[in-house]
C-alpha cells in the first residue's frame, strides 16, 4: 500500500506542475486582456463573458468533479486573472463577515480589494464617487421580500446593475449569555424579520434592536452585557462572540437575492441569457399598470419579478420595480421599452446581466 500510495502522490506533483504551468499561461492571456482593456478604457470585469466561461467549463467538466467545486475554482482563477488586468475595489456592508461580504466574495473571488462601508447608502455613494469599482447590496430575500433600503436608492443613482446572485442566508444566534440572559437582539431588520417566530417562541421578552448589518450588531454584543446578535457563523468567529443558536431562520432555503452595482452597464451583447431591471411609475388613470405591463406580454418577454414603493413625491403615488427577461438592446427589449415610454412619465433602466442560478 505504501508503495502505491507514493506512485499515485508523484502523479498528482507530476499533474499540479502541469496545472501551475497551464494557469499561469492562462493568466498571461488575461495579462494581455488587460492592457487592451486599458487600451481601450473598457470595463475590467466582465459578468457576460464570465458567465460564459463558466457554462463552458461546465459542458467539458465529465467528473468525478462536481459542478459546485469547478465553479469555485474557476471563480478563483477569474479573480486571480481580474487582479492582474487592473486592481478592482468592491464596497460591501460591512463590517467584515456580513451576508453581504460573503456574497461579494463569492462574487469577485479572493484576489480583489474590498471595502466595508458602514450602510447600504454608502456603497451606492462610494461606487457614485469612484472610490470603489463596484458595489454589492441585497436587494430581495425568500422570506422577507424586498430589501426597501436598497430599492429606493436605485431611484436617484445613476449607476447599473451588472450582475446578481442568489445566496442561502443561515441565521445564527451569536451571545455571550446563556438563552435565559438575554435581554436585547442587536440585528439588520430583515435578519430580524427572517427569524421572527423563532425569537418569538425562544426569547419573547427580548428586545429587539434594529442595527445597519449583522455583523455590526455582532460587535456590540461581543461588548454589551446580555446582548446577542442575528449573524452569519463566521461574524461570531471573526469577533469572538460563542454561538448561542443555530439555523433560527423561520424557513428553510431562505434565500437572498443580491445585485452588483457598477458606473458602467454590461455589453450589448449580452451572455444569451439576461434579464434586464427597470423602474417606471406611471399615471394616476384606471388600467395604467396593465398598459405598462401589455408591451412586455405581446413580445412574450417574461415579467420575473414586480414591486412597488412609494414615490415619496406624493402621498399613494407609487414607483414600479419590473425585472423582465431579456436583455437591454435585444430588439424586442427595444421595441416594448420604446412603447412603454410613450405610456408612462419615467422609464429608467437599471441595467441588464446575466441570469444567475438559483
Ligand atoms: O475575457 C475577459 O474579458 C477577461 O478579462 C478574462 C476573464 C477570465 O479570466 O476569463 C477575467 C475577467 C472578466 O470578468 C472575464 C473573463
Amino acid at each position: 500500500m505504501k508503495k502505491q500510495l507514493a506512485q499515485v502522490r508523484a502523479q498528482i506533483d507530476a499533474l499540479d506542475q502541469k496545472v501551475v504551468r497551464i494557469l499561469n499561461t492562462r493568466l498571461k492571456c488575461a495579462q494581455r486582456i488587460g492592457e487592451l482593456k486599458r487600451g481601450a478604457k473598457t470595463r475590467i470585469y466582465v459578468a457576460e463573458r464570465e458567465a460564459d466561461v463558466l457554462r463552458r467549463v461546465a459542458s467539458a467538466n465529465t467528473g468525478p468533479l462536481k459542478p459546485a467545486a469547478l465553479q469555485a475554482i474557476y471563480r478563483e482563477i477569474m479573480s486571480a486573472a481580474i487582479s492582474l488586468e487592473k486592481p478592482l475595489c468592491v464596497a460591501y456592508l460591512g463590517p467584515e463577515a456580513t451576508n453581504t461580504h460573503a456574497a461579494a466574495l463569492r462574487k469577485f473571488g479572493s484576489s480583489v480589494d474590498y471595502r466595508p462601508m458602514a450602510t447600504i447608502a454608502d456603497i451606492f455613494t462610494a461606487v457614485e464617487k469612484g472610490e470603489a469599482d463596484y458595489g454589492v447590496v441585497p436587494v430581495e430575500n425568500s422570506t422577507e421580500g424586498s430589501v426597501r433600503d436598497s430599492l429606493d436608492l436605485f431611484v436617484e443613482t445613476p449607476l447599473k446593475i451588472v450582475a446578481e446572485l442568489h445566496q442561502e442566508i443561515e441565521h445564527t444566534l451569536l451571545s455571550r449569555e446563556p438563552l435565559a440572559k438575554i435581554k436585547k437582539v442587536y440585528s439588520k431588520d430583515q435578519a430580524l424579520a427572517q427569524c421572527r417566530r423563532w425569537l418569538q417562541r425562544h426569547l419573547p421578552h427580548a428586545q429587539l434592536v434594529d442595527v445597519d448589518s449583522t455583523a455590526y450588531g455582532v460587535q456590540i454584543a461581543a461588548k454589551e452585557k446580555g446582548a446577542a446578535a442575528i449573524a452569519p457563523r463566521l461574524a461570531g468567529e471573526r469577533y469572538g462572540v460563542p454561538v448561542a443558536a443555530t439555523h433560527i431562520q423561520d424557513l428553510k432555503n431562505n434565500t437572498s437575492r443580491f445585485v452588483f452595482l457598477g458606473r458602467e452597464a454590461s455589453g450589448s451583447a449580452g451572455s444569451g441569457h439576461d434579464k434586464t431591471s427597470l423602474l417606471v411609475s406611471l399615471h394616476h388613470e384606471s388600467g395604467a399598470l396593465l398598459r405598462a405591463l401589455q408591451p412586455f406580454n405581446r413580445r412574450k418577454l417574461n415579467l420575473t419579478r414586480i414591486e412597488s414603493r412609494p414615490s415619496k413625491l406624493k402621498p399613494w403615488d407609487y414607483i414600479f420595480f419590473l425585472d423582465v427577461t431579456g436583455h437591454y438592446d435585444d430588439p424586442a427589449m427595444q421595441a416594448a421599452l420604446k412603447e412603454l415610454s410613450r405610456k408612462c412619465p419615467l422609464v429608467k433602466w437599471l441595467g441588464s446581466y446575466p441570469v444567475a442560478k438559483r
